[in-house]
């Protein structure tokens, strides 16, 4: 039966560790990383409309409507698809933009996987990842949905099935800008590769963490307040902080403690996003 309205969950992930092995000639970074989801993020809603057009109803601060990832990819898969429907789309948007915890990037795969199905074009994830890698080197593990080792810039994975804690994520408040913070003269980008699946215990550096936490005291800070409780990691290039608990009781004891006086959340870690857990509910 085909549907012509759809709300999708759009999560955040997590970096569990993040490495970098050199500069590609392009300029982008050879990265090994570990992803992981959270039960924890947007919300997106898609109309059809007959008449070709691609509509954002909800305004972004700072974004303008055709740089906005989620009008890009639904044009992008217009274009590629050639086809003639069009879309109006709303988005509940809680995730931080700038936070490593992939908002940008999640908005684009649920948009992604969201067209796929109500247009109905029969794409497999392998060509809309391969389309999503155009987008952001992100997007590909969002549109996979399984937790994974990522390498290259992101786009080779390899599942994994790591423990799923509770975390307490801070979101410090500054936007930290990626490409910034690769191009730091001072980044880590000769770090050996590891060749052991799955990756053994205590690889669990984040090689952009020292750049990030030189450059944003609000981040050092929150490291510092949650490392009191925990291992406290930096997620992608920043600015989130985030450490696991083994229940929710314990994460929400010290959130409840750290989010006096700074911003942050607890979520459940997930193997399988949310995302797809709702497609698969929906076949
Ligand atoms: C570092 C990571 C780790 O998950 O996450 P975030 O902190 O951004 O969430 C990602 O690899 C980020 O992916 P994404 O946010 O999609 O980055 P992109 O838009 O593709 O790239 C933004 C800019 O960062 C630099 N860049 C990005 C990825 C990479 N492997 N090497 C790079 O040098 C490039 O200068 C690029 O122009
Ligand atoms: N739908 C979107 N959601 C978030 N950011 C977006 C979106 N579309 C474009 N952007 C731009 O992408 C940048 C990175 O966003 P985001 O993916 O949230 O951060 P990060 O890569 O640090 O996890 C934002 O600062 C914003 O300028």
């Amino acid at each position: 039966m085909s549907v012509d309205k759809l709300t999708l969950p759009s999560p955040a992930k997590l970096n569990l560790m993040l490495h970098i092995l050199g500069r590609r000639e392009d300029g982008y970074h050879e990265l090994q990383t570990l992803f992981q989801f959270l039960d924890y993020g947007d919300e997106l809603t898609f109309a059809v409309r007959d008449d070709g057009m691609i509509q954002l109803h909800t305004e972004f601060d700072g974004v303008p409507h055709d740089s906005n990832l989620i009008v890009r990819a639904a044009k992008k898969l217009q274009e590629q698809s050639g086809c003639s429907q069009g879309i109006d789309i709303w988005i509940d948007k809680i995730l931080p933009m700038g936070g490593g915890i992939g908002g940008g990037s999640s908005n684009a795969a649920t948009t992604l996987l969201g067209l796929n199905h109500l247009w109905q074009l029969g794409w497999g994830q392998d060509r809309l990842a391969a389309l999503g890698l155009t987008l952001g080197a992100d997007v590909p593990v969002f549109v996979h949905g399984h937790a994974a080792f990522a390498e290259g810039v992101g786009e080779k994975l390899t599942p994994q099935f790591p423990e799923e804690p509770w975390y307490v994520v801070l979101v410090p408040q500054v936007s930290v800008s990626t490409a910034e913070i690769f191009s730091d003269p001072l980044l880590t980008r000769n770090s050996s590769p590891i060749k052991v699946r799955p990756v053994p215990k205590g690889n669990s550096r984040n090689d952009c963490l020292p750049v990030v936490a030189r450059r944003y005291p609000e981040v050092r800070n929150a490291l510092n307040l949650l490392g009191k409780f925990t291992e406290a990691k930096l997620t992608g290039t920043g600015s989130c902080v985030f450490g696991g608990f083994p229940s929710k009781a314990e994460a929400d004891k010290v959130s409840a403690l750290l989010t006096e006086t700074l911003t942050g959340f607890v979520a459940k870690g997930s193997n399988v996003s949310m995302l797809h857990r709702k497609l698969q509910s929906l076949l």
